[in-house]
């Protein structure tokens, strides 16, 4: 693991190619400096971690298990603490446990977190007050703050990434080996929680079933190590190419090239043209790899995409990520399943239905209705159901906190509350009331599957 990727036949092919959405680097040099400390980090995580992750979206791919993605829209350097890394955990452990009982289905784990810091973008500037500057990409690359400095590019953000994301990890990896994620906590993950929301009521009951469950298997003599600790991995979008070149490494056991910046890493709407920089990355590594799929994609890309990141047909190396829309899925997505499975491909599909949601309100809040984003669900599954294939996941921008950023749930939040607790540094995210009812309502269209 310690050799470069930059040493290595494949490493660096991408640079020939067009990168869509780099950062401006305005200093050219700091950013050669930067690389070149990167390069020289240890790894965030192992291959055989991602291996292990790869062969668990193979059960994915092939109907065994659902896959549970989720976390912030971007993650954000003030935003590493306890506090906040907890509360997401927990929103998702909690997540697993609703879809493992209620939908009694195996679910893989992934967070969108430990590098989630980068973002693609609709416009290069933003204008607020005839005052025109750079976009924000992501703390990985500029300052949310709307002053003309902030918004620089500055490649030492690189390094601060880094270090947020293994601060983070290491916090994760604490959380979900050492006790916290102990299923027999199932009752203190809610307990902040279960007074103040139907959510959290709904949750208790359903967390009585599984203690109840628990010390039948207990009396049984069955304890299974299984239920002490959670095998939880990490993902993010491979957007700043210098950033996750930097991180790629030789795995010394087989000599091929990991991108230990996560275990998973995923190709965006915007960066997924079949000649550019980010596919060409992503051929060349080994770790489980996921593309989102919008409206615009046609079963050509699909297939085409297939061959080039996922030429063996190794099930959990290429996960499908469908963001098409509520008023789209059910018209957009049948033809690319159709004609992926009859191609002899075995991808793992999953729903991302935040992304062909977004609206802004009134106010000029981007949110998104929990009625839309449970809607695109639904039509994710019903296309699956017609075609004999497999529904196999969710991908959901959230937090664990109570944030007012997306309207509905069972906990109404109204568009004139969206101002109370906007806190998303870019897009909505469902707080962790209206994650819970997700995972209630999409544990049920599982089972009637
Ligand atoms: O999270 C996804 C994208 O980065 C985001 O939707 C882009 O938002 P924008 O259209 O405001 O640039
Ligand atoms: C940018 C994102 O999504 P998409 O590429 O689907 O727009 C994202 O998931 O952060």
């Amino acid at each position: 693991m310690t050799v470069n990727a930059e040493t290595h036949a494949g490493g660096h092919t991408w640079r020939d190619l067009p990168a869509a959405q780099q950062p401006d680097w305005p200093d050219q040099e700091a950013l050669r400096d930067v690389i070149a400390e990167l390069q020289s980090y240890p790894p965030l995580v192992f291959a055989g971690e991602c291996d292990q992750l790869r062969e668990r979206l193979g059960a994915v791919a092939r109907g065994e298990a659902f896959l549970l993605q989720g976390g912030d829209c971007a993650e954000a350097f003030d935003a590493v603490s306890a506090e906040h890394i907890r509360n997401k955990l927990k929103t998702l452990l909690q997540m697993g446990a609703v879809l493992t009982y209620a939908g009694s289905v195996p679910v893989v784990k992934v967070g969108r977190i430990a590098g989630q810091y980068s973002k693609p973008r609709s416009k290069p500037t933003e204008t607020r007050d005839g005052v025109t500057l750079p976009t924000y990409r992501g703390d990985s690359v500029n300052g949310f703050e709307f002053t003309e400095a902030a918004r620089i590019p500055d490649p030492q953000r690189l390094k601060r990434m880094y270090h947020a994301s293994a601060a983070t990890l290491n916090l994760v990896r604490a959380f979900t080996t050492g006790g916290y994620a102990d299923l027999r906590q199932v009752h203190a993950w809610n307990q902040d929680f279960v007074k103040s929301s139907p959510a959290g009521q709904r949750y208790e009951a359903l967390a009585r079933e599984i203690d109840r469950a628990m010390n039948f298997m207990n009396a049984c003599g069955v304890n299974p190590e299984e239920f002490r600790t959670v095998e939880f991995y990490a993902s993010h979008e491979a957007l700043v190419l210098d950033y996750e070149s930097s991180l790629t490494r030789v795995d010394s056991r087989t000599g091929n090239l990991y991108d230990v910046s996560g275990h998973m890493v995923w190709i965006g709407e915007r960066t997924r043209q079949l000649d550019g920089a980010h596919i060409e990355f992503a051929s060349r590594i080994r770790n489980p790899i996921g593309v989102k799929l919008g409206p615009t994609t046609t079963a050509e890309d699909a297939l085409t995409l297939v061959e080039r990141l996922d030429p063996e047909r190794e099930p959990g190396r290429l996960t499908f990520i469908s963001r098409m829309g509520a008023d789209k899925v059910r018209d957009k997505l049948p033809e690319l399943v159709e004609k992926v499975t009859a191609s002899g491909a075995k991808v793992a599909w999953i729903c991302d239905p935040m992304h062909g949601n977004t609206f802004e309100a009134a106010s000029g809040h981007k949110t998104r209705r929990f009625d839309d984003v449970l809607d695109e669900v639904k039509g994710f599954f019903e296309v699956h159901k017609r075609l004999g294939t497999h529904p196999g996941g969710i991908h959901v921008e959230l937090t664990g906190d109570d944030v007012t950023e997306c309207v509905g749930g069972g906990d109404e939040i109204f568009v004139d509350d969206l101002h109370q607790r906007y806190e998303t540094a870019c897009d909505p995210r469902l707080n962790r009331s209206q994650s819970l009812d997700l995972a209630f309502l999409v544990a049920e269209m599982y089972r009637d599957q």
